[in-house]
């Protein structure tokens, strides 16, 4: 595996006919982003990932001082899953000067849910996604869908842009309780990792509600906030969405319930998409 830390390096490496699929991820990998490695690695004559944690995207309480580096792991695991190039930049190096162009997204989209709860967030995931496109320029990139709204997002933008990019959608992987793998599960401790299973709960249970012919969204999202604040979460949303646009659904529309909810201190976001309609 070819490691390129500077925007010169890559472009040497990468110079010529290749158009590579793309894994960009912060780090602290975890079989959900090695999957994702593999999901791309068919899809494009070379299979490049990027490790940047992106300092645009954290809120200044946020933990971007504290988000797990692991270098080493990080590399065994990429070579491991057969990653061709590692990009991997430390902020200088990407952003050599202050980032003051940046790309602002429809704020219809980038202002619901974890936008709402972390007002700028997705314009500091858009600015560093589309430099991260300029250096590595692919041909395809696989997101998780476990980041549902940044999918969408990530869409929306290389359409809107007509960037020649197929934008490719990868399933959550959980861990065998239902939990979805992030980087911030580390943060727990063995007491919060036990509990961290009802978030995922809560959105099966919402499923099952709407599969149940539930159709008054508004309590069904209340029960679901109410149930997981009297276990000691504090969470941001638990809301049943339809998955167009992440509008409030209507009858018959196809659904997608979404999560973001704090657990001690660790905050984590996870959803599911539900296949019955709303009744
Ligand atoms: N469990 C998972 N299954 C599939 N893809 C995932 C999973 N977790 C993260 N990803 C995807 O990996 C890419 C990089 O994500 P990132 O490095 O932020 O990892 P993360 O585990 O989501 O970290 P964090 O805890 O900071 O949200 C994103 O496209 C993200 O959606
Ligand atoms: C897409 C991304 C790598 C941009 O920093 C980040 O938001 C992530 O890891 O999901
Ligand atoms: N996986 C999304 C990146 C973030 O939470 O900053």
């Amino acid at each position: 595996m070819y490691i390129a830390k500077t925007i010169d390096e890559l472009r040497s490496h990468l110079a010529g006919s290749q158009r590579p699929a793309f894994v960009p991820t912060m780090g602290n990998l975890h079989d959900g982003h090695l999957a994702l490695v593999r999901q791309a690695k068919p899809l494009g004559d070379a299979t490049v990932a990027s490790i940047f944690v992106n300092r645009l995207q954290f809120l200044p309480h946020e933990d971007f001082d504290t988000y797990p580096r692991t270098w080493e792991s990080d590399c065994e695991k990429l070579r491991a899953a057969g990653c061709d190039v590692l990009f991997a930049p430390d902020e200088k190096a990407l952003y050599p000067e202050p980032q003051t162009c940046k790309v602002h997204p429809d704020p219809v989209l980038a202002d619901l849910l974890e936008g709402h709860f972390r007002p700028g967030f997705f314009i500091g995931v858009c600015t560093v996604v589309m430099k991260l496109f300029q250096c590595v320029q692919p041909r395809v990139a696989v997101f998780g869908k476990k980041d549902y709204q940044q999918l969408m997002m990530i869409r929306h933008m290389v359409r809107q842009f007509a960037l020649p990019i197929e934008i490719v959608g990868g399933e959550t992987f959980r861990a065998d309780d239902g939990l979805a793998l992030s980087s911030r599960n580390g943060y727990l401790s063995a007491t919060e990792r036990a509990e961290a299973v009802q978030l995922s709960k809560a959105l099966q249970a919402m499923a099952e509600a709407v599969r149940a012919g539930e159709r008054d969204v508004a309590a069904l999202e209340a029960r679901a906030m109410q149930s997981l604040a009297q276990r000691g979460w504090q969470p941001d949303y638990l809301v049943l969405r339809r998955r167009a646009d992440l509008q409030a659904p209507q009858a018959g529309d196809a659904l997608v319930a979404l999560a973001a909810a704090r657990l001690g201190s660790t905050r984590l976001i996870d959803n599911l998409e539900i296949d019955t309609p709303l009744a």
